[in-house]
């Protein structure tokens, strides 16, 4: 039987335990909070981000890192990007020799301009084969709630991620496999910063058009950053690419589109997170990938400008407008 950690247990890494357990594992699912791990063992559920949704049995809470590590075959790691490389640097002599480690996260680290498999490779000290990622148009409540999705599970090594696929495959969720594992974590990350300018443009009262248009630019822009980092062009089209763009934009549900609606709608970052424990991820990684981009002299004007707001030197309306009045080009400019 396949044993999983789950490392942290926020709203996707308890969704995420559900689908393994639902795939048929047992999963050590660690909160860091231990009055959380607790709650959940006593209760059954997540009551700070997943209230209502039943955790099964196959899923064990706690806050004992150990315990959740021993004898797995697969970590999942579930924590915010930035927080990924101290805690994992932290737990790697605890992890088994022969487990793979699965990024759950959407990000790019900060400074470093690293992907999350690169941070997990450099934290644990293992080769790229023991590295996998799960990215995808999958909403942490929809996937809880059993709703039919699809995802995308990448690795390098095709025989990992063939068997991590069967691993998570439940009768609600899906994954396909891909090794263009460069592309999949980029697109990943990246829908966050395009989240949080259609969130601007929500909040302002924009409609469709001003969304369709932030998206398929803002995947043109990060297909560009891929390709220059040596992705395939054709992953920015699929399930990690305008799948995840998709979901996440047109959601209520995307903490990223609701954090930029409140922007929009002219409150301050710290305003709008104010009482959430939940994370947008595009707030810091907006900066992360403009970095990125700087090194690779790739032209990403919607990572720039939301960048520029996130950080109080642009406001919102400044943002549509100065993207609508940049200089003319052909639609089909690099990718
Ligand atoms: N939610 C979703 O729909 C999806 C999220 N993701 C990605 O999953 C990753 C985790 O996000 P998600 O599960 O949504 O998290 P949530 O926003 O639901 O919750 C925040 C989580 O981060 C933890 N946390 C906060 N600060 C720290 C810290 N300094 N060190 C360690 N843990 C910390 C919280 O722990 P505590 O409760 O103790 O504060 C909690 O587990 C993100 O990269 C996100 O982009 C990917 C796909 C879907
Ligand atoms: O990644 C997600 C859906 O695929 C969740 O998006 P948010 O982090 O914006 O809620």
């Amino acid at each position: 039987m396949t044993r999983a950690a789950v490392l942290g247990a926020g709203s996707w890494g308890t969704a995420f335990a559900l689908v393994l357990a639902d795939a048929g594992a047992t999963v050590g699912l660690w909160a860091r909070r231990r009055a959380l791990a607790e709650t959940m063992t006593t209760l059954r559920e997540n009551p700070d981000y997943l209230p209502g949704i039943r955790l099964p049995a196959a899923v064990s809470p706690t806050a004992e890192v150990e315990a959740a590590l021993a004898g797995t075959h697969y970590v999942f790691l579930a924590v915010p990007a930035q927080e990924l490389r101290s805690h994992l640097t932290r737990w790697a002599p605890l992890v088994p020799a022969d487990a793979v480690l699965v990024s759950l996260a959407k990000g790019v680290e900060l400074h470093s301009g690293k992907r999350m498999s690169e941070v997990i490779g450099e934290a644990a000290g293992i080769g790229p084969e023991r590295v996998a990622v799960v990215t995808g148009p999958n909403l942490a409540r929809e996937v809880a709630e059993r709703q039919p999705a699809a995802s995308v599970v990448a690795s390098v090594d095709a025989d990992v991620v063939r068997r991590l696929q069967r691993a998570c495959h439940s009768p609600a969720f899906r994954p396909y496999t891909n090794t263009d594992v460069v592309g999949c974590e980029l697109a990943g990350a990246a829908k966050n910063v395009i989240a949080l300018a259609v969130g601007v443009a929500v909040g302002l009262g924009f409609g469709d058009n001003t969304r369709a248009s932030l998206i398929t630019r803002g995947l043109a822009e990060v297909t560009r950053l891929g390709v220059a980092l040596g992705a395939d062009p054709h992953t920015f089209a699929g399930l990690a690419g305008l799948g995840d763009v998709v979901a996440t934009c047109s959601s209520p549900l995307s903490r990223n589109r609701q954090l930029g609606t409140a922007l929009g709608e002219g409150r301050t970052v710290a305003e709008a997170r104010a009482g959430s424990r939940q994370v947008a991820e595009g707030v810091r990684t907006c900066a992360a990938i403009l970095e990125l981009a700087g090194r690779h002299r790739v032209d990403m004007p919607v990572a720039q400008h939301v960048t520029q707001v996130v950080r109080g030197e642009l406001s919102p309306s400044e943002l549509i407008a100065s993207l609508v009045s940049r200089s003319a080009k052909p639609e089909r400019h690099g990718w």
